[in-house]
């Protein structure tokens, strides 16, 4: 049976990329994903705005939801502090694999950890089993009908304090509208859309980081 589109892209990091050096594993996966098969990575122009706003919160604890093959726990895991660590939920057992192969070579598998299964039933258990108090930092990048209800749910199983941080890929392309309407008119949460351009190509897309202030 042919290879899939992710086997292709753990081939060409594993073949081209220099191990242990993050920066060369991003490069290896924008190359080929801008020259050869689009795949729906954060990318390059995203990443760097993803970039300055993990390095802004300086987060410990950092919550992914949706790991694909990798790209963005890799981009965010490279920025930590030695202490803080990246928990990335993946319920694609195929794609779970592949990104923890694409996540070893790039060298940031210490602080990386790939949770497998459904968001909704992993979110619950962050606390107990995985021994998570408060969340800094989350990533949504999964399915967009599920940004809205798994913000609540991280809510609801207190997850957030004030503060933390919550950034949503793709609020243009595909577009997350539910979220939009509820993050936007939500009094508890602070916030700003960074215009963009959708990985690897010219049309436009977004990202909205959401600031959590407190239940109150
Ligand atoms: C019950 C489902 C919700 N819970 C979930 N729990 C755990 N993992 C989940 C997940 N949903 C999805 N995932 C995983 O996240 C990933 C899914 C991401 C969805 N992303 C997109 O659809 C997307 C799509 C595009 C896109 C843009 C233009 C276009 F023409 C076609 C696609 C661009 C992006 O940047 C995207 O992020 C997969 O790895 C999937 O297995
Ligand atoms: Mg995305």
């Amino acid at each position: 049976m042919d290879q899939s589109k992710e086997q292709r892209i753990l081939n060409t990091v594993s073949y081209n990329a220099i191990k242990g050096n993050p920066e060369s594993v991003l490069d290896c996966i924008d190359k080929y994903c801008s020259k050869s098969e689009w795949a729906m990575n954060v990318g390059d122009e995203k990443g760097l705005i993803l970039d300055k706003i993990v390095e802004e919160t300086n987060p410990s604890v950092v919550l992914e939801l949706g790991t694909y093959c990798g790209y963005s726990a890799i981009r965010i895991a490279r920025l930590l502090k030695p202490k803080a660590r990246l928990l990335t939920i993946e319920f694609n057992p195929e794609f779970a694999s592949i990104a923890k192969e694409i996540i070893e070579i790039a060298g940031v598998n210490d602080k990386v950890t790939i949770l497998e299964g459904h968001s909704e039933d992993i979110i619950p258990q962050l606390k107990k089993k995985y021994e998570v108090e408060k969340l800094d930092f989350v990533f949504l990048d999964h399915w967009k009908e599920r940004y809205a209800p798994d913000t609540i749910l991280l809510e609801e199983c207190g997850l957030l304090r004030k503060g933390s941080v919550l950034l949503a890929d793709n609020i243009i392309y595909p577009g997350a509208p539910e979220f939009i309407k509820y993050i936007r008119n939500n009094k508890h949460f602070e916030c700003t859309t960074f215009l963009s351009h959708l990985e690897y190509m010219k049309v436009e897309d977004a990202m909205e980081k959401a600031v959590y202030l407190g239940p109150e």
